[in-house]
């Protein structure tokens, strides 16, 4: 489905990148980020969780759905807290009201959106006006934009010099996104052909591909497909998950390029031995040798984020159901 779209112009967003990256850097007491929002937008996050937790050595972080963010009310909420939010239509109540609770705390609050005059934009601080739609730059995309403010933040708490290589990465996305899904084109009809009639898919994976199973499982596939699905953890298949591994069970895993590739790879190896029915997505065939290696890890959930979403394409076309179709989502109260 093809989105007409009138968005904010790169040079625009540069403006609010640099504008927002200030900020945090005038705040020198900052010691923690909290990463928030709900679904799709919250999925965006969890990679970012992963490299601020993995880079940082003092900066503190967490990533958390909205509407646990504001019922916590933890007291670690304060001025010393950068609080990032995503909403993608910049709407969704419990994302508003954590913008909200964030700044009565006295948090610089930093918003991540596709409608700059959304009500998220006017209750943040600082907003982040992504591209999306017919049009857009790769590189505008809400994921890429996120993941260079937290290299920013990384670089200016902790001396770790990775904007450079973050920024480079991105600048890659127009090439490296259409290539990525041209590759599986292919392979993602054949798999949506053969998948078309499953009542259950799994997904898995761990690290910073997490957050791209877990979106896969409850907005494309759940919400956008109404597929039984659960989004596994590789590291925790062995503690329960394998059990229902079957000859006839699919599951789509993910091999990742960051550090807990071996936990992924532990659990394909197995999975792959259990079942005919396994759709492994490997990173290393992402191209990325032009990116930088020690940002390949955290860079890679953008072009599984791609890849995923043509299978979904593809999964929706065989079904004749498409994505955009919704029984309660905006629907109705809820
Ligand atoms: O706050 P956002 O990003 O507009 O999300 C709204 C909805 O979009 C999704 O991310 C995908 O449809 C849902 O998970 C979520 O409820």
């Amino acid at each position: 489905m093809t989105v007409a779209s009138t968005f904010v112009d790169s040079a625009t967003i540069e403006e609010q990148l640099a504008t927002a990256r200030a900020a945090i850097a005038d705040r020198e007491t900052v010691s923690r980020v909290v990463l928030t929002a709900c679904g799709g937008s919250f999925a965006n996050m969890q990679p970012n969780e992963y490299f601020l937790g993995n880079r940082a050595t003092t900066l503190e972080s967490v990533a958390l759905n909205a509407a646990e963010f504001t019922s916590r009310g933890s007291s670690r909420v304060d001025a010393d807290t950068v609080v990032i939010l995503c909403s993608h239509s910049g709407t969704t109540p419990e994302t508003v009201a954590a913008a909200a609770h964030a700044r009565s705390r006295g948090a610089l609050t930093v918003a991540f959106t596709f409608d700059p005059a959304s009500p998220l934009a006017q209750e943040a601080e600082y907003v982040i006006a992504y591209q999306h739609g017919d049009g857009k730059s790769e590189s505008y995309v809400g994921g890429a934009l996120i993941l260079r403010l937290v290299a920013a933040i990384l670089d200016e708490r902790e001396g770790a010099s990775l904007s450079p290589a973050i920024d480079a990465a991105v600048a890659q996305l127009p090439v490296l996104v259409p290539a990525a899904r041209a590759a599986h084109t292919e392979a993602a009809d054949a798999w949506a052909f053969q998948t078309r009639r499953e009542p259950l898919i799994y997904t898995m994976a761990a690290g910073s591909n997490y957050g791209t199973a877990y979106s896969f499982a409850i907005c494309l596939l759940q919400e956008m497909q109404w597929v039984h699905s659960a989004a596994i953890h590789a590291g925790e298949y062995f503690h329960g998950p394998f059990e229902v591994t079957d000859v006839d069970v699919p599951f789509i895993a993910l091999l990742g390029l960051d550090e807990t590739r071996p936990v992924e790879q532990r659990a394909v190896d197995f999975l792959t031995k259990h079942t005919d029915r396994a759709l492994v997505i490997d990173a290393k065939e992402f191209g990325l040798d032009g990116v930088a290696a020690e940002v390949q890890g955290v860079f890679a959930h953008l072009l599984f984020n791609v890849v995923l979403r043509t299978y979904a394409d593809a999964l929706a076309d065989h079904r004749g159901h498409p994505l955009s179709v919704r029984r309660y989502m905006w629907r109705m109260e809820y």
